[in-house]
């Protein structure tokens, strides 16, 4: 019988919600009175270390023995005495508790004592849970991947971001989930803010709105607008080899540029054509927590996620996804004629 991974789930979008609070809370408190910017230990650093904190502690209730590969670990944070480093560490304990002991959420369960009577942690405590996610990752068993804030540089902009979290299971991802709490449910109205989307294997993809209770499965199909969905940076995906594509299959509309993995939920309701992300230069090896939850978002929406040659993503190499192709995600019928205008666009930069 196939597991239904209904308590993964239910864990994966408390811990994701209860992320997004507190990352939505560091950015009205300290990013919009412009404290970000003024020194290196910047707010974002301790909205990405406290949110890391609160999934891998819920975690560590609903699942003692999962392993977890993050992001983030605290090697700045330990190695360095400096009261600087010390008020960051406090500001990341209380953060991480007073997410942790927010109101009940969707997904929240009594059993793993999150919420208002989940017991203070310690900064150790919370620096230990940081570190849970220093796990090489690797081809068997159960392991979780966290991006505590994904597309760093948008939420620092005020744009998109998004906490994502993923279940893999022998190499395969089975549960993903994405808050992405500045994404509008409609592009219409900008104003109606946060979206959740949940996707577990064999189960299909839903939208939640932050704001209400309703939910809606999403089926990608080739209808979808006739752009683009890239990096808002120049530097994580080439526009320029994007810009050939699209001449190539004759699309006039700009692409769509969002930052992180806001751009696999967005291809998975239908706001692009296709997630393009081409290498930039040699040498970068993309992340699992980069790639995992909306891989599964878009495949269980009916669409397909490979690397420019077509090749299925591998989550089970370690911490990367190994040798770096560029990765594209669309609806199956557009596939063969997307990698085909690739193959045609790598050859024509290749002479130019
Ligand atoms: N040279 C590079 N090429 C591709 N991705 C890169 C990169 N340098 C950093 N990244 C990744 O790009 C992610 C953001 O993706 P996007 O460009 O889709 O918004 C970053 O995640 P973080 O913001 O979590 O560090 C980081 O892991
Ligand atoms: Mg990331
Ligand atoms: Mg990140
Ligand atoms: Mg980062």
């Amino acid at each position: 019988m196939a597991l239904t991974y209904a308590l993964e789930k239910q864990v994966a979008i408390s811990a994701v919600l209860r992320a997004c609070s507190l990352t939505s809370s560091v950015f009205n408190k300290l990013v919009k009175n412009e404290t970000v910017t003024k020194n290196d230990k910047s707010p974002v650093t301790v909205a990405d270390y406290s949110a890391q904190a609160v999934i891998s502690a819920i975690l560590a209730r609903a699942f003692p023995d999962d392993p977890i590969v993050g992001e983030e670990d605290t090697k700045t944070l330990r190695g360095d005495a400096s009261a600087e480093v010390q008020l960051l560490k406090d500001r990341i304990t209380s953060l991480a508790n007073d997410a942790l002991r927010e109101p009940l959420k969707l997904g929240d369960d009594k059993a793993w004592r999150i919420g208002p009577d989940t017991p203070v942690l310690t900064t150790e405590e919370l620096l230990d849970a940081i570190d849970r996610g220093n796990h090489p990752g690797g081809p068997s068993g159960r392991l979780w991947t966290v991006d505590p804030i994904d597309g760093t540089k948008g939420f620092l902009r005020g744009e998109q971001y998004a906490v994502c979290l993923a279940l893999i299971v022998d190499s395969e991802v089975k549960v993903g989930v994405i808050g992405c709490p500045n994404l509008p449910v409609d592009w219409n109205n900008p104003e109606d803010k946060g979206v959740l989307f949940v996707a577990v294997k064999g189960q299909g993809t839903e939208q939640r709105p932050f704001s209400g209770s309703g939910s809606s499965q999403l089926k990608l199909s080739a209808s979808t607008p006739r752009r683009l969905l890239e990096s808002y940076e120049s530097g994580h995906s080439s526009h320029g080899l994007s810009e050939r594509v699209s001449k190539i299959l004759g699309i006039t509309e700009a692409p769509l540029r969002l930052d992180s993995q806001v751009k696999y939920g967005a291809l998975a309701r239908g706001d692009g054509m296709s997630y393009m992300r081409m290498p930039t230069g040699v040498g970068y090896k993309e992340k699992i927590w980069d790639h995992a939850s909306g891989n599964l978002l878009v495949t269980e929406a009916g669409g397909i996620v490979t690397d420019s040659r077509g090749e299925p993503l591998n989550f089970g190499l370690g911490r990367t996804l190994g040798e770096n192709y560029g990765i594209i995600g669309c609806a199956k019928e557009d596939h063969s004629s997307i990698l085909k205008a690739i193959a045609q666009a790598q050859q024509e930069s290749a002479k130019a």
